[in-house]
């Protein structure tokens, strides 16, 4: 029996001595390894905080205290020293454990995340709570470099202070975000990393955690730090400014130091930050030698996949769009881009190394991303971002205020629009076509191939508007023509009848475009009858002259698309057929009223009917 298997859950961890709590770290990298491999996942960052989540663990109790990951994408350890070992291999899984932390899947999480930069100010929140109750107990948040660059963590660290309900913020740094992270508050960590007055302050704080062992009073150990913070001509520092103590930078492989350092904060009486320094994807030559690449992977990756991985576009949609941004940058340099730290994910390596003055990454940034564009924009620039339906979620206000209401030429690509599949609910992008709707000026748009992605991109830069071009997760679909047809994109504006019948009128909305054509097929099978389909191209503003067209010619029309039906383009089709009355049975699929969870693409396209056998249905059914 493994070390594991023998460890039923964190209390397991105290009796261990150190040697068995290295052994234990081993094992714990070998079945994260092993089943993300399998079934898909955050790897490097879980590798990396194996020790910084054991030391956690057997300092902080999570039956009283509450420990909160940001993002949670580090937390596999925790999961499986959390009483989810036994269910790990269903990782990612439909119906099996998240890849996040999911309040409604265990007691030990407490906090349901995925997006970054919530925990600090979510600790603050618990300690609030905590200290109005007059209850004892420690909060934690655990931020990694990359989060902590956010503006919603520096919201949070500006208020710590005064809030004088204390927090312990473990900072881990392994100076990288998915990609090495960027910005002046990144060079100011490193510097603090080898600092050497930093050095002396946390030999000193070393110092006392050995005097608190020996059995000196822990209050003296704690009142001579901050005497010690005080005396030492500390250089600047942004927490020590902000009056939130600073401690390290501590070594987070090193399980010994971490748990001194971590016993010693539970008896400190302010907020503080621990610095601790730790490698992404430690413990596995390939994941050290590539932390990027397997930062986060599909199912059933080989462990030497970075190794002969490709970093050319072409494929998925987002490497479509990478090139015709490469194209476009190439022939008007007004044309710049910008993600806000989804450099692999939107797949602009190349552009980046093309166009290095005119490439911006901003870190996990989206609101100020979005406003940097609207500001390029108001300059004469071209700006495009790329960035994933869920994270633009972020920044929804600045395109309101920033984008449509000075009517600035910014081109959102928006990527993983719809559902993405295992990182479930936090990460699909089914509410852009609602909010985006609703926003005068916007113009939104869907592909339903490389083609149409290409021409609404060359189209928006000859309009210079504000628009959004939405994609999916995956690979790219090359060409979708009319049957008899050379495929040419039809007319700005327009919507596009792909195939013509009668009677019944399958609308396809960019990635549900292929589904109807399959279901056409299936209910002239079934009917006897061909059902036309239309692609709807528009989804703001609609075209419709090509709907009239379709309405005055059809009795039952169906849309499709990967968007919540609430507020989607299937509403906003039906809302026009009642506004002109219409007399049109109009039925819609897409995503229901509630959080789908992960699954593969392919499971939750099944759950929300986005199947050849619903749109036959709800055809077919009176
Ligand atoms: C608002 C938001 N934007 C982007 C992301 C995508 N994302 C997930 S993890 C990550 C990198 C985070 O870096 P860091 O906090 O340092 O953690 P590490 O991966 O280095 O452990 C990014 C950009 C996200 N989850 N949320
Ligand atoms: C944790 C996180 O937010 C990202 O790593 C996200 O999981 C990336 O998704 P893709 O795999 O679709 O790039
Ligand atoms: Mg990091």
């Amino acid at each position: 029996m493994s070390l594991l298997e023998s460890v039923d859950d964190f209390r397991g961890l105290y009796g261990l001595s150190e040697a068995e709590l290295k052994k234990l770290c081993a094992e714990l990298r070998k079945n994260i390894i092993d089943v993300t491999l399998e079934n898909g996942g955050h790897l490097s960052s879980s590798l990396g905080t194996v020790e910084l989540t054991v030391a956690l663990l057997r300092v902080f109790n999570p039956d009283v205290d509450k420990i909160i990951f940001d993002v949670g994408h580090q937390s596999y350890a925790y999961k499986l020293l959390t009483k989810r070992r036994s269910r790990f291999e269903t990782l990612r899984r439909k119906g099996g454990i998240a890849g996040f932390p999911r309040m409604d899947e265990s007691p030990y999480d407490f906090f349901t995340t995925g997006h970054s930069s919530t925990s600090i100010s979510a600790a603050m929140g618990y300690a609030k709570a905590r200290d109005l109750r007059r209850e004892e107990h420690e909060v934690v948040a655990v931020i990694g470099d990359g989060a902590l660059l956010n503006g919603v963590s520096f919201e949070a660290l500006n208020c710590l202070a005064s809030l004088k309900s204390k927090v312990i913020i473990i900072l881990n740094d392994n100076k990288m975000s998915i990609n090495p992270r960027v910005g002046g508050m990144a060079s100011h960590l490193a510097k603090l990393a080898v600092n050497p007055t930093y050095k002396k302050l946390k030999d000193y704080i070393k110092s006392q955690c050995t005097n608190m062992k020996n059995g000196e009073n822990i209050n003296s150990s704690l009142s001579r730090i901050k005497m010690k913070l005080k005396s030492l001509l500390l250089p600047t520092n942004v927490f020590e400014e902000l009056n939130i103590s600073y401690w390290g930078p501590f070594n987070g492989h090193n399980l010994t130091e971490m748990e001194e350092v971590f016993r010693l904060a539970r008896h400190y009486d302010e907020s503080l930050l621990i610095h601790v320094m730790t490698e992404k994807g430690k413990g596995c030559p390939q994941t050290e030698a590539y932390p990027s690449f397997f930062h986060g992977i599909g199912p059933k990756t080989k462990i030497d996949a970075a190794s002969h991985a490709s970093s050319g576009c072409g494929e998925s949609w987002s490497g479509v769009m990478a090139e015709v941004l490469c194209e476009l940058a190439h022939e008007d340099p007004r044309v710049t881009v910008c993600t806000a730290a989804m450099k692999d994910g939107t797949k602009l390596e190349n552009f980046a190394k093309a166009y290095p003055q005119r490439f911006c990454d901003t870190g996990i940034a989206e609101e100020h991303m979005l406003i940097y564009a609207a500001g390029l924009a108001a300059a004469g620039m071209r700006p495009v971002v790329c960035i994933y339906s869920t994270f633009l979620q972020r920044a929804a206000d600045q395109v309101m205020h920033d984008i449509c209401l000075p009517k600035l030429p910014v081109l959102l690509g928006i990527d993983r629009a719809g559902l993405v599949g295992e990182d479930g609910e936090t990460h699909h992008g089914i509410l852009d076509v609602a909010w985006l709707r609703a926003i005068p000026e916007m113009t939104v748009a869907a592909p339903r191939d490389a083609v149409d992605l290409e021409f609404f991109v060359r189209e928006w830069k000859k309009r210079s508007l504000p628009m959004a071009v939405r994609y999916p997760r995956g690979k790219a679909v090359k060409a979708i023509a009319a049957p008899g047809r050379e495929r040419r994109p039809a007319p700005w504006g327009r919507l596009e009848v792909i195939s013509g019948g009668e009677e019944i009128c399958l609308i396809g909305i960019g990635s549900t475009v292929e589904l109807m054509l399959k279901s056409a097929d299936e209910i002239e099978k079934i009917s006897g009858r061909r059902p036309t389909v239309a692609d709807l191209r528009f989804i703001k503003p609609l075209d419709y002259e090509g709907l009239d067209a379709l309405l005055t010619t059809h009795k039952v029309i169906v849309t499709a698309e990967e968007n919540t039906l609430t507020g989607g383009a299937g509403e906003a089709v039906a809302s026009y057929i009642n506004a002109k009355g219409y007399a049109v049975r109009a039925a819609a699929a897409g995503v229901p009223d509630h959080f789908i969870s992960h699954a593969t693409r392919a499971q939750q396209w099944e759950e929300c009917g986005l199947t050849v056998e619903n749109i036959a249905r709800l055809c077919l059914t009176k």
